[in-house]
């Protein structure tokens, strides 16, 4: 069987590093082309270099157009704004694409859905396996203990994240409303400050910590009266994040459309 080729977007951040180390890692998956900002110190560096695991004969590329004979599935973990532009290159190319990137707006996530039609694409906030289990774990919670208890999202990470909720969090909130047949949009109270007000039972709360070095931490707590159930998921290395999106880079890569996420990859719609 032949190796899926990859395109690493952003192959000098944090995950983008992590990335293409974890391709070198994954059997049947090669890079084939990695790409930074236009104006980057990093152009025309090996992307293997930049990753620590050795020279890949990959020189990172400014522009993804240049690359599109060297690359089946682009895997993108940048921002927002530029997760968009390349998905339209890939859409006129007939690229398939894995994308990780979070804060996007809901006119964005329509573009994406929009691009499905056309070509496969997996988009999920959290790539980890654990985390995708723990969306599960947080149906079943939600479901169980119903509105009895009081909801809160508590989620933490690295100082240079820019996005707040994560990602993750804001999809914990929508399984959780979704569970319990609230809309998110109405009962999310984002932070508390001055005269909040007593709590009122049906909202889901969100606090974000930012600091230091943390790669990524989520909690949500079920709080009653007398008791208090916690589902958490600690993330100490991107690496998990990264073999994740190998998972879905292997498995987008034998889809002709459509767009999925990682419970579509893990198979984890069958517990629903
Ligand atoms: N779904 C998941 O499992 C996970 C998602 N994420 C998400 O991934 C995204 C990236 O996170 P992180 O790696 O920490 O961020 P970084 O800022 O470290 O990486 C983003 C990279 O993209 C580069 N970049 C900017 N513009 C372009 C462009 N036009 N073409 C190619 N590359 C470009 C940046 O370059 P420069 O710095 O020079 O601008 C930077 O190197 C975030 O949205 C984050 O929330 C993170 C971890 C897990
Ligand atoms: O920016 C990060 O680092 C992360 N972002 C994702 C998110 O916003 O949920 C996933 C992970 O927690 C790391």
């Amino acid at each position: 069987m032949s190796e899926t080729r990859i395109a690493i977007a952003g192959a000098g951040g944090r995950m983008g590093r992590t990335l293409v180390q974890a391709v070198t890692e994954t059997e049947g998956l090669v890079l084939g082309a990695a790409t930074e900002r236009a104006g980057s110190s990093l152009l025309g560096a090996d992307a293997g270099e930049l990753a620590g695991v050795g020279p890949l004969g990959v020189a990172v590329a400014a522009e993804l157009s240049e690359v599109f004979d060297d690359f089946d599935v682009l895997i993108d973990f940048t921002a927002p704004a530029v997760t968009i532009a390349h998905l339209e290159l890939c859409r006129v190319a007939g690229r398939r694409m894995v994308i990780g990137t979070t804060g996007l707006d809901a006119t964005q996530r329509a573009a994406i859905a929009g691009a499905g039609e056309t070509i496969g694409i997996v988009f999920a906030p959290n790539m980890s396996v654990g985390v995708n289990l723990c969306f599960r774990l947080l149906d079943i919670a939600a479901r169980v203990l119903g509105d009895e208890v009081d909801i809160e999202i508590i989620e933490a990470h690295h100082r240079h994240k820019v996005d707040a909720p994560s990602g993750t969090a804001l999809r914990m909130g929508e399984v959780i409303a979704e569970a319990l047949g609230r809309d998110l949009k109405e009962v999310a109270v984002y932070g508390r400050e001055g005269h909040a007000g007593p709590r009122e039972r049906r909202t889901i709360g969100f606090e974000t910590i930012r600091a230091g070095d943390i790669v990524g931490e989520h909690s949500v707590w079920f709080v009653a009266d007398g008791e208090r159930i916690e589902i958490a998921h600690k993330a100490s290395s991107r690496m998990n994040f990264a073999r994740g999106a190998m998972r879905a880079a292997g498995w987008i890569a034998g889809r002709e459309r459509g767009l999925f996420d990682m419970q579509d990859v893990l198979g984890l719609r069958a517990y629903r």
